[in-house]
């Protein structure tokens, strides 16, 4: 379980990025973040793994106090964290196979690391988190071959090859289409419910979020305006969380999205 505790981030600019946040996340919960730019939403996940120092405030993983941890305990606890992230961030000309036995660098010592030379049981469980993710075949092709898509099924392999107790997404499918992006969506959600593992995914598409995740937490200006289920982010709350103009532009470019896909769906479906 994840457990943010009055969570508040000034920056040294005096912007207030977080203001008391508070939020718990059981295990196997997949959470939604949204909210306009500039509302925290990463400064909040870099908080959860401190790469950003939060003013005041705690984070617990489990029974793990994450906030009072000096640099070594740190180090150990961000291996219990795996990071998703938009540009998926692989070694380009690395194999798939190589990309997420990386995701052990953190266990394994400095010449084995170097050498990367890993114990057979890591490789073994890389080769079961790459049936899982469907990429099997693909495990010596070199990261830079691969589609968009399947390099974040190759991030995702990555992240749960640390063995992580918890996963921080960052905009896991703001560089893909539509199709894959639900794809994605899909895989991240069953892979959590399978291992119990806690989630939160910065997300910037509300209908998507609200299409697969269990929870959405809205943020505005620093402070969670909404924290509930996605069937109950109705019009109101939306506009609460990005304001009338904004959330009008964001839901007239959602309905024009989706018209665009039903559109090439159709004339697909015309030419077979
Ligand atoms: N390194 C920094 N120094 C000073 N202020 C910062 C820094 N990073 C972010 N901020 C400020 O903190 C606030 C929250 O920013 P943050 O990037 O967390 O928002 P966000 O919701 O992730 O936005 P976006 O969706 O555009 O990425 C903003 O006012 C931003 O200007």
């Amino acid at each position: 379980m994840l457990t943010v505790d009055a969570l508040t981030k000034t920056y040294k600019t005096g912007d207030k990025a977080l203001k008391a946040v508070a939020f718990t996340v059981p295990k196997g919960q997949v959470v939604g973040l949204i909210g306009p730019s500039g509302a925290g939403k990463s400064t909040l996940i870099r908080c959860i793994n401190r790469l950003v120092e939060p003013t005041s405030g705690r984070v617990l993983l489990n029974d793990l106090d994450i906030t009072a941890l000096p640099g070594s305990g740190l180090r150990r606890a961000r291996r219990r964290i795996g990071m998703i992230f938009q540009e998926y961030a692989l070694v380009e000309r690395l194999t798939v196979m190589e990309n997420v036995l990386s995701g052990r660098l953190g266990y394994v010592g400095f010449w084995s690391s170097f050498l990367r030379r890993f114990p057979a049981e890591d490789i073994e469980s890389a080769f079961r988190l790459l049936d899982r993710v469907g990429l099997m075949e693909h495990a010596d092709k070199r990261a830079d071959a691969l589609s968009g898509g399947q390099r974040q099924r190759v991030g995702i392999a990555r992240a749960l090859a640390q063995d992580p107790e918890l996963l921080l997404i960052d905009e896991p499918t703001a560089s893909l289409d539509p199709k894959t992006s639900r794809q994605i969506m899909r895989l991240i959600v069953e892979i959590c419910d399978e291992r119990g593992l806690p989630a939160i995914i910065n997300i910037h598409d509300v209908l998507l979020a609200q299409q697969f995740t269990q929870r959405i937490i809205g943020l505005r200006a620093g402070e969670v305006v909404f924290d509930g289920p996605p069937a109950a982010l109705d019009e109101d709350v939306l506009t609460r969380i990005y304001g009338e103009e904004d959330w009008t532009a964001m839901r007239r470019s959602a309905e024009e999205d989706v018209a665009a896909e039903r559109d090439a769906a159709e004339r697909m479906a015309g030419m077979v």
